[in-house]
């Protein structure tokens, strides 16, 4: 039994260790880290708020690279008490969800994608609910649809889109803003673009094309684009899409006059983007147009969207446009092709190998 000099001594300590952990900095989960986005986030969030302090997951294997920068678990968004148990050993307190299945991947297979999109989030944001967890989930232009005025489209508009990403999307904004009303969840998301970035390969969207086309160009100084040459869509690229997540994430509450922001940086086509590749790569870059499915998801996509409320609120402020994008995209890129033909080059042909190495397949 404590004598009671014990029990005040205990709890004053107890007190203390709260008060501690009141100002320590934020326990961060990020879902879907091995994603396009997601290890830039990681990355990210790790510099600002420490290794241990952000704990990546997906249900794909990382790499020994992807390992080796922190903590790393196992957390399939399908699994309610997975997410609960890491909730609970790792002390969270926010949570980034990136997983998800998008717009082409999910026109391909509708049951993944209603099944990652829906139940997925819905798990997500019980945990959050029962452990009040602040939750940012991004959204998508895709959530807009073909009734959807497409140019300057406002945050509040007529939404009817029709591929399972989109309405999946339309569910996670409407649900997470009712969880923040009736539960008190806080609940953040913004409308990304498409997103550019050389530091992971797109996951299956409509507007991949926007980075294949890079790779296209320093391989093999041409490409065949799946959407038709005029189609223009929002894009951005990930330096600013994750520093404006971030900003949204760590804006105080009474900042917010609502839960879901547009974001938007510039707009171009297949063939504006191919144009500005030839003025700063090769003016013998070669563009062809193969439209496929993914040409009537993009469509019903806007051509720019008005992002007033993310300025105004917590700061959104993209630095990269359309040439700046193109720039960083080859000044990244350009080395690790170089060095990828350097090495293919010094590789012995089999004309050079000893009779041994020759005939080992
Ligand atoms: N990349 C882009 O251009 C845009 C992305 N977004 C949104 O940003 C977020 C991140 O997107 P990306 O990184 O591009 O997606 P991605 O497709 O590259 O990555 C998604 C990750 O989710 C993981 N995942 C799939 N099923 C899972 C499950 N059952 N449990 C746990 N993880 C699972 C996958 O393994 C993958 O690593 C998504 O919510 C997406 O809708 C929105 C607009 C544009
Ligand atoms: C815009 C997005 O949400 C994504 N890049 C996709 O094309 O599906």
């Amino acid at each position: 039994m404590f004598s009671l000099h014990q029990f005040k001594h205990l709890t004053s300590a107890g007190f203390a260790r709260r008060l501690s952990t009141s100002t320590r900095s934020p326990r961060i989960l990020v879902t879907g880290s091995l994603g396009q986005l997601g290890s830039t986030m990681v990355n990210t969030l790790r510099s600002k708020y420490g290794q241990e302090n952000v704990i990546a997951s997906d249900i794909k294997k990382p790499t020994l690279a992807q390992r080796s920068t922190g903590p790393f678990v196992y957390a399939d968004v399908l699994n309610y008490r997975s997410l609960d148990q890491i909730v609970v050993d790792y002390g969270i307190d926010w949570v980034v969800h990136f997983s998800a299945i998008l717009s082409a991947a999910g026109e391909r297979n509708p049951a993944l994608g209603l099944n990652v999109n829906i139940n997925g989030f819905q798990n997500i944001l019980e945990v959050a609910k029962a452990h009040k967890l602040r939750l940012l989930s991004p959204s998508t232009m895709g959530a807009f649809g073909p009734s959807t005025p497409k140019d300057d489209t406002p945050d509040l508009t007529i939404m009817r889109p029709n591929t399972i990403y989109g309405i999946s999307k339309v569910h996670m904004e409407l649900l997470g803003e009712y969880y923040c009303e009736k539960y008190g969840v806080d609940f953040r998301s913004l409308r990304y673009p498409g997103i550019i970035s050389a530091d992971s390969p797109p996951g299956g969207g409509t507007t991949d094309y926007a980075v294949d086309i890079f790779h296209a160009a320093l391989e093999h100084n041409r490409y065949t684009c799946f959407l038709k040459a005029e189609t223009r869509l929002p894009m951005a690229f990930i330096d600013d899409c994750i520093t404006g997540t971030v900003q949204l994430l760590e804006a105080p509450a009474e900042s917010l006059t609502q839960r879901t922001y547009n974001v938007h940086a510039c707009a171009f086509s297949p063939e504006e983007l191919a144009q500005e590749i030839r003025r700063q790569h090769s003016k013998d870059f070669v563009i062809d147009y193969a439209p496929d499915f993914r040409q009537d998801i993009a469509d019903t996509w806007p051509r720019t969207m008005a992002d007033v409320a993310a300025r105004k609120d917590w700061g959104w402020n993209p630095l990269f446009g359309t040439s700046e994008i193109v720039r960083s995209m080859l000044d990244k890129l350009a080395p690790v092709y170089k060095n990828a033909a350097i090495a293919s080059q010094s590789q012995p042909t089999s004309a050079e190998l000893p009779p041994a190495a020759v005939t080992a397949n």
